[in-house]
Order: C-alpha cells, then sequence, then structure tokens
C-alpha cells in the first residue's frame, strides 16, 4: 500500500528530525526508554484490537492503530519496509 512507504518515510524523519509531535516523542527516550514505550503501545493496540474484532466494532480503525505502531518500531529499529515485503514475498505460495 502506497499510505504505509509514505507514512513509514515520514515517521523516519520524525525519528531523524525530532519534532514535538507524538510519534516523534515515542520514538526518543524521555523518562522512559523509547522502545519500551512502543512496545508497550503494540501491546495496548492489540488488546483494542482483540475487543473491537469480539464487540464487532471499530475494527478497521483499531487494526490501523496496531498497525501504525508497528511501523513506528520498525523505523525505530531502523528496518526497512522493503524487508517486511521481502519477506512477505519470501512465504507467498
Ligand atoms: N497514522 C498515524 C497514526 N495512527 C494513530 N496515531 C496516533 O496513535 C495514538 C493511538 O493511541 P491511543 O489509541 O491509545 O490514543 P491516545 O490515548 O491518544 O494515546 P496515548 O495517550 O496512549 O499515547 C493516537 O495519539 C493517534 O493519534 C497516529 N499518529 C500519526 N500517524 C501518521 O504518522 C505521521 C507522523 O505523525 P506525528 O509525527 O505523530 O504527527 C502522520 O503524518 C500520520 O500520517
Amino acid at each position: 500500500m502506497k499510505i504505509l512507504n509514505e507514512v513509514y518515510k515520514v515517521l523516519e524523519d520524525r525519528r531523524d528530525n525530532p519534532i514535538d509531535s507524538y510519534s516523534s516523542r515515542l520514538m526518543q527516550d524521555n523518562g522512559k526508554a523509547a522502545e519500551d514505550k512502543i512496545l508497550e503501545k503494540i501491546g495496548e493496540e492489540c488488546a483494542e484490537l482483540i475487543i473491537a474484532s469480539k464487540n464487532n466494532e471499530n475494527i478497521v480503525e483499531e487494526a490501523a492503530d496496531l498497525i501504525f505502531h508497528v511501523l513506528v518500531l520498525l523505523v525505530y529499529k531502523g528496518i526497512k519496509l522493503e524487508e517486511l515485503s521481502k519477506e512477505f514475498l519470501r512465504r507467498r505460495r
């Protein structure tokens, strides 16, 4: 999806040229280690998606929140989106 690439690029910029924004703050160590904050959010968003599915509401929104935070983790870890694409291609049957 083109939009995922676009958001990924914005996130790389937020990591490398921090501004006062949600994703920049998440990727910066401040009080709490950045990685811990990101992983905590992924845990929360997983739980929110599970609840959304069980209640059959807001599934798209919660899935987007989870995928967004996974993207933040990949950017933080310096893993390129192409690596994810390659992995999916490798698995394709
Ligand atoms: N796609 C998203 C996106 N999806 C979700 N979110 C944020 O992820 C957070 C989700 O957390 P929650 O649902 O728990 O809501 P919350 O209670 O507000 O969050 P917390 O108080 O727990 O941190 C919200 O603050 C959302 O705004 C996003 N924030 C940004 N983006 C994209 O990322 C780019 C960079 O964003 P910023 O640098 O943060 O502006 C933007 O251009 C957007 O395209």
